[in-house]
């Protein structure tokens, strides 16, 4: 009998529903593998923004990942709002207790409206304990230039970013294009160790329904690298789930709705061509 994959999500509570660990779950749930969850943080917070962030004590995350770890057999993970250095550090020594692989790192610094969800000085522990662990990180533009100190204006600034996380440690990093300035695309761009890369590009979607884009596509990741994808095929799965999840809007709360992440089982289901990503070598 073959079981189901089991994966795991390090991250946030969005009380919302859009971002964090919810739409982790449902990401995970819709693309038919077992979640997991620790929590780092408890965050007041619907479309309209974020009230309060309660931080977990770096005990409670660390025996949440014990108990995750002693029982279920984790095949890929991913981590999210991780808020401070010491539950970064708790997360790499899990990481590497537990021998974890096809591990995702999405490094979530900013809310949609502005809250700050990883502190300053966390960015330095991000880089020298998870970047090294890491087999795909998932900045968007502005986490790309904190985590390298590089401004993205351009093809060459933003490969020059991501060879820079490729030499902390990174495997493989995909800058994500959400928050580009091309009103026809959205353009992901990934660049391995082995020095491949590829561009993923979709149409863009004019939509203000973008709370939790970003954890969504890399949950996306994560549950296709537990079901054995390739990454750039799972970079590509996921491209097509989240352009989906945008495609068809749950029209819900009154600022930055969530995404639908139930759309795009419907239009596999209604064989419908999931989304058309044009992908560039
Ligand atoms: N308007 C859009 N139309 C199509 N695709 C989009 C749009 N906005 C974002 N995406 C896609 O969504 C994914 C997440 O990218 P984005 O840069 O928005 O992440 P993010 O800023 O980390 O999201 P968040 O912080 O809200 O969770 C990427 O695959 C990106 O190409
Ligand atoms: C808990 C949480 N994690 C991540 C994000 C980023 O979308 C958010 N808004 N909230």
């Amino acid at each position: 009998m073959s079981r189901i994959p089991q994966t795991l999500t390090i991250a946030g509570s969005d009380s919302g529903g859009g971002a964090g660990i919810q739409a982790d779950l449902k990401t995970f749930q819709e693309l038919g593998v077992y979640g997991t969850s620790v929590v780092t943080a408890v965050t007041a917070q619907n479309t309209t923004g974020v009230t309060a962030i309660y931080p977990m004590s770096a005990q409670a995350v660390q025996t949440q990942l014990e108990a995750v770890g002693s029982d279920f057999k984790i095949t890929a993970l991913k981590t999210g709002m991780l808020f401070n250095p010491e539950i970064i550090k708790e997360t790499a020594a899990a990481i590497q207790r537990f021998n974890w692989r096809n591990v995702v790192v999405d490094p979530v610094m900013i809310a949609k409206g502005g809250a700050n969800l990883l502190q300053q000085e966390a960015v330095e522990a991000l880089n020298r304990h998870l970047l090294p662990v890491a087999l795909l990180v998932t900045p968007n533009i502005p986490e790309a230039e904190v985590l390298t100190g590089i401004p993205i204006t351009d093809v060459s600034s933003r490969r020059l970013a991501a060879e820079e996380i490729l030499a902390m440690g990174a495997k493989s990093v995909v800058i994500k294009g959400g928050h580009g300035t091309d009103p026809q695309y959205a353009e992901d761009y990934l660049l391995q160790a082995n020095g491949e890369s590829l561009l993923y590009r979709s149409a863009r979607i004019a939509t203000g329904q973008t709370h939790g884009t970003g954890c969504t596509f890399a949950a996306a990741v994560t549950a296709q690298l537990a079901r054995g994808q390739e990454l750039q095929d799972a970079i590509h799965t996921a491209k097509q789930f989240i352009h989906a999840a945008l495609s068809e809007p749950l029209n819900i709360g009154s600022g930055h709705g969530p995404t639908n992440h139930a759309a795009y089982k419907t239009v596999l289901a209604e064989s419908k061509e999931a989304a058309n990503i044009e992908i560039f070598r």
